[in-house]
């Protein structure tokens, strides 16, 4: 489609929306408004951002200043460390510097509770330059970093296509994926090297169902792999390895296309050619679901719809929307899914007790292991399992990450607009200040009713895995459920992974 076109149907579709869901924000939500955010950080007159304590002279010159700021973690990417090197030197509140942008890092949970509770209309998370850059040469909406009424014109619509129910459809199909993980782990033991390269195949296949209807059999075909198959699983592996490189390097292929970017171009490319195919197939299969056409010329659609098919139903975005929408869930959850549960599987292997009593409450719940809508949720000590999990390795090394969009006071500085905010979860989830020995691994900790309210809320604002407010992560519910069937199934079958042989 010629880009003119597209762009022109983009403003449009996004137009209609905006009118159909009254969201063009009203005049007390204007941009140019100034919040007060109160913390325990500064109590005394209002000060600057240049006055929050933080690195300085060198370290302030944009690059060469991050440059030697991030040096020392750039080997690993452990960029957190970096982190709570700033909260040790610090304290609650700390500015740097990330190439032109300046940033301010909170550690303080009850910062972050007044952040979000004046949350933009239209929140912005910290950007991902190659992905932008990707977006802009490609002219594609790309779901993840898309803002103002562009974003919320996708949010809103695919908010309202994840009903109660939808998540009930999916999990047959995604507990036979957890199945086929145990039959993997059966054969080839749970101390394989190719553990890692398993787990990540579960939550694609488990994924996959949720973005494209499709169980792919990613695990089941190992042995007689597809090549259109290896070759997406391939893809998607790249572009998230290829992310996580381009935030260590000079972003250079904003200027020509680096080799980097190359790789990225050709992954980004292959996702979206195949994820097309799949969103097609999709669509003729509802065309063949929907009823003939009675005298009136209406067709009737089954009730029960999954997001996929609610959407190319309901017919309002443009599908190459809902590609990049579908590319989004499918990302969203890949990765994050499958190296949570290499953690997981490994603090329960090196806790034979808190496995046991694991699989006491799973069989004593679900009978016959056999996983439905209602047992699913009702198992505390497993939920607790996973919070933990959380606390003790948080999933964004960054924590959370906003952009002020309008000038705020927080904890007592004037924080201008275009600040970006980061949240200290992964220093914070870790702090004594908030968990008694943070470096144990204690589910107990969270199970209802282990502390006063007031306590609990702030240990939740510490870890906050899936983020916060209006912009958190849209597969919350998918990602526990594949969490939890993947848990269920593979200690159901007394599996364990006391040494961490494979798992990264
Ligand atoms: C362990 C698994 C997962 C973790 C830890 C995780 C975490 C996150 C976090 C922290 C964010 C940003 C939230 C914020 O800025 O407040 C996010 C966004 C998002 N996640 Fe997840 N996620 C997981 C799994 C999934 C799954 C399975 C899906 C899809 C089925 C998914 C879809 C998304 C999408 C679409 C967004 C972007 C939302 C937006 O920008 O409006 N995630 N996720």
């Amino acid at each position: 489609m010629h880009p003119k076109v597209q762009s022109d149907m983009t403003k449009k579709f996004v137009r209609c929306c905006c009118k159909k869901f009254r969201w063009i924000p009203s005049r007390h939500q204007s941009t140019s408004t100034a919040s007060t955010i109160s913390g325990s950080a500064n109590t005394g007159s209002i000060k600057s951002l240049s006055d929050v304590p933080g690195p300085r002279g060198i370290y302030n010159i944009p690059f060469i200043g991050d440059a030697l700021q991030f040096y020392p973690y750039r080997e690993t990417m452990e960029s957190h460390l970096y982190f709570r090197h700033l909260h040790k030197r610090y304290g609650k509140m700390a500015r740097f510097r990330l190439g032109m942008k300046h940033c301010l890092i909170l550690f303080d949970p009850e910062l972050f509770g007044g952040v979000m509770a004046h949350e933009d209309y239209y929140p912005e998370r910290f950007p991902v330059p190659i992905i932008e850059t990707y977006a802009k040469r490609r002219n594609r909406a790309m779901f993840n970093i898309q803002k103002g009424p562009e974003w919320l014109s996708i949010r809103s619509p695919a908010q309202k296509s994840i009903k109660p129910g939808v998540l009930k459809q999916y999990i047959n199909p995604q507990s036979q994926c957890a199945e086929e993980l145990v039959t993997w782990l059966e054969n080839h033991g749970n101390n394989n090297p190719g553990i890692k390269d398993a787990l990540m195949r579960y939550s694609a296949d488990a994924n996959a169902i949720v973005a494209f209807d499709k169980r792919i059999g990613f695990l089941q075909k190992m042995d007689s792999p597809d090549p259109e198959h290896e070759l997406f699983l391939h893809s998607i592996s790249q572009f998230m390895d290829l992310v996580g490189q381009s935030v260590y390097s000079a972003p250079l292929y904003k200027l020509w296309r680096t080799k980097l970017y190359t790789e990225f171009e050709t992954a980004a490319d292959t996702v979206y050619k195949i994820s097309e195919k799949y969103v097609d197939e999709a669509k003729q299969e509802l065309e063949k679901q929907r009823k003939p056409a009675d005298e009136t010329g209406s067709s009737e659609v089954p009730a029960e719809l999954t997001i996929l098919k609610h959407l190319l139903h309901d017919g309002q975005m443009p599908k190459e929307f809902i590609i990049n929408f579908m590319i989004a869930l499918l990302f969203g959850g890949v990765e994050q899914v499958s190296q949570f549960l290499m953690w997981m599987f490994w603090l329960l292997g090196k806790s034979p007790e808190k496995q046991e009593k694991l699989y006491t409450e799973i069989s004593n719940n679900v009978e016959d292991f056999r996983v439905t809508a209602e047992n699913i949720g009702h198992l505390p000590y497993l939920k607790a399992c996973v919070k933990e999990t959380f606390r003790r390795v948080p999933p964004i090394v960054t924590g959370i990450t906003r952009k002020v969009l309008r000038d705020t006071e927080i904890g007592g500085y004037h924080i201008p607009k275009g600040t970006f905010l980061f949240f200290g979860n992964n220093t914070l989830s870790m702090s004594e200040e908030y968990f008694e020995k943070p470096e144990e691994f204690r589910p107990e900790r969270w199970l209802p009713g282990a502390h006063d309210p007031q306590t609990q809320r702030l240990m939740g604002l510490c870890v906050l895995p899936f983020g916060m407010g209006k912009r958190n992560c849209l597969g919350r519910r998918f990602a526990e459920q594949e969490i939890h069937l993947a848990a269920i199934k593979v200690d159901s079958a007394k599996i364990s992974c006391r040494n961490n042989r494979g798992l990264w």
